[in-house]
């Protein structure tokens, strides 16, 4: 390798948040790099719930981290028709989803006063500026345009969501599968917009249920299909204790995003990410 190769494939790593620079003197502390990790937990109040209030949204975007890096990986195996791999990554996914849901009893230690003397600190911030929230939803497949507004001002960020949102999405690449495996599939679905919200489609319905009613013959995809389902199941449970928590924590207050509260994430529970799969229930 030249010089000049070894440099670009320093910057491509470093580009991946890969370093390459290996000492072998390194420390536990510097290799986790915890002085970055610790020393950002800021109180913007003397609150003692505060610390609570910033680990658990910290952990929480940590896992986030964690399930894209899965998902993603996940939406590149079912593209290489390796399935069993995406399997792996599904599955950790799903284990992922049942750690963060855990969150919710720690914070709901916090009771509505203990809140209410720190809530102003935040300001207009809120969780629905959670841009690895909004992520996760375009790799899920969940497209809202309006969501990339709120990113405008920072070009690398609202970039990086452009990109996921035209990007095809876990749920996708799920049915290209379907039609792969000689399935009939509505081409429209196969080669559609992918920044356009998921429609509920006959011909993805009628595959599902053939997948589930000869499981012997589609063993592969009948996996897949009930991995998507447990990611939406956990993906639920996740908003309705949040949405529970925050009941329970500010009642019917409006949100500091600008929304109406607790009653816009009970909206939010009616969005489905693979519709089909669920609708076949009913059917089987
Ligand atoms: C005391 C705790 C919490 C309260 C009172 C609370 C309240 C709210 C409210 C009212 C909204 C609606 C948007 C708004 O108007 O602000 C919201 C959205 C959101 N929150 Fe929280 N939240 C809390 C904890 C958390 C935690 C721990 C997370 C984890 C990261 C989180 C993530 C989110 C996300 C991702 C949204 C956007 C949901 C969507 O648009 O579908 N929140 N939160
Ligand atoms: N939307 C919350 C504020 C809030 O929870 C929050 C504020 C800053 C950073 C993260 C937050 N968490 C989730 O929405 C509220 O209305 O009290």
């Amino acid at each position: 390798m030249t010089k000049n190769e070894t440099y670009q494939n320093k910057a491509a790593e470093a580009e991946k948040g890969i370093h390459t620079d290996f000492n072998n003197n390194m420390t536990y502390g510097e290799y986790l790099q915890l002085d970055t990790l610790l020393s950002s937990q800021d109180r913007l109040s003397d609150h003692h719930d505060e610390m609570l209030f910033i680990v658990i949204h910290q952990v929480s975007e940590l896992w986030m981290k964690l399930i894209l890096h899965e998902t993603n990986a996940a939406i590149e195996s079912i593209k290489a028709d390796d399935l069993p791999t995406s399997f792996k990554r599904l599955a950790r996914v799903s284990k992922i989803q049942s750690q963060i849901i855990q969150a919710w009893d720690v914070l709901s230690t916090m009771t509505p006063s203990e809140y209410m003397e720190f809530r102003d600190s935040l300001g207009q911030a809120s969780g629905f500026q959670s841009y690895q929230y909004r992520l996760i939803e375009f790799a899920l497949g969940y497209k809202t345009g309006h969501i990339l507004k709120i990113y405008e001002k920072d070009q690398e960020l609202h970039k990086i969501l452009e990109q996921a949102f035209h990007a095809p999405s876990l749920y996708d690449v799920s049915i290209q599968a379907l039609a792969k495996a000689g399935l009939p599939i509505n081409p429209d679905m196969v080669n559609r917009d992918f920044s356009k919200p998921y429609k509920a489609d006959d011909s993805v319905r009628e595959a599902w249920l053939t997948v589930y009613r000869n499981v012997d013959q589609y063993w592969d995809l009948y996996q897949l299909g009930e991995k998507l389902v447990d990611i939406e199941d956990w993906l639920q449970q996740w908003r309705f204790r949040h949405m529970k928590t925050v009941e329970r924590i500010i009642g019917f207050k409006v949100g500091t995003g600008g929304s109406s509260g607790v009653n816009y994430l009970k909206k939010v529970l009616d969005q489905r990410f693979f519709p089909e799969l669920w609708d076949l229930r009913t059917e089987i």
